[in-house]
């Protein structure tokens, strides 16, 4: 199958953005890339080393440059995005300009069961912080989503079907062209 425009996966560490968008990628023949891997090769670090050099600051600057560069590729990706992706406005001009935005909705407290071992995710380190962070973005979250989608006692698989269906109907993954 094919994409006609680029599907960005948003929503709070622990939604399964990278793992609905590989399993969605591998069933249907489409290319997907993940945001967060993708800068630990560019920029030859973990994303955990990159906030301990940088901060915040400097990872949210590297993740625009990506995800700009990411969005406007010929060929359509299906892109997961890392968590944090919504607090940076400019980023809400990528998704708007020529994207569909799928939001995996989560509670930090089912995101936390989830999780196995956060010290790869430098702000997901204690449940009350995340808590409040993730309620905090909801609101970015919902502003930029086209559509959500609950994950909340679902499979990988499940919601991967889910999410097809939806780009089926809206017409962004169709049989290939040529
Ligand atoms: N629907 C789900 N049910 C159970 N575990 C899940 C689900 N989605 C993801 N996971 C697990 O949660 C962890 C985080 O998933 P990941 O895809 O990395 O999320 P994100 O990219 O949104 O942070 C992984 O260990 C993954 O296997
Ligand atoms: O929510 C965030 O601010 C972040 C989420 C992470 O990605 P996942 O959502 O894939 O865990 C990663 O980009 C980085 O640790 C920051
Ligand atoms: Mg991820």
């Amino acid at each position: 199958m094919e994409l006609t425009r680029p599907v960005f996966f948003v929503g709070f560490m622990g939604a399964g953005k990278t793992s609905v968008a590989r399993r969605l990628a591998r069933t249907c023949g489409v290319a997907s890339v993940d945001m967060d891997t993708y800068i630990e090769r560019r920029e030859g670090k973990k994303v955990k080393e990159i906030f301990a050099e940088g901060g915040e600051e400097g990872f949210r600057a590297i993740e625009t440059d990506v995800l700009r560069e990411l969005g406007a590729k010929p060929d359509p990706l299906l892109i997961s995005c890392g968590g944090g992706v919504v607090v940076t406005p400019a980023n809400h001009d990528v998704f708007r300009e020529a994207g569909f935005v799928v939001y995996l909705e989560v509670t930090a407290d089912e995101a936390a069961s989830r999780i196995s071992d956060t010290s790869t995710r430098p702000l997901f380190q204690n449940l009350e912080a995340a808590r409040a962070r993730c309620e905090e973005r909801l609101p970015l979250y919902e502003a930029v989503a086209n559509v959500r989608v609950s994950t909340a006692g679902k499979s990988v698989p499940a919601i991967a079907r889910e999410v097809q269906r939806i780009l089926e109907k809206e017409g962004i993954l169709c049989p290939q062209q040529r």
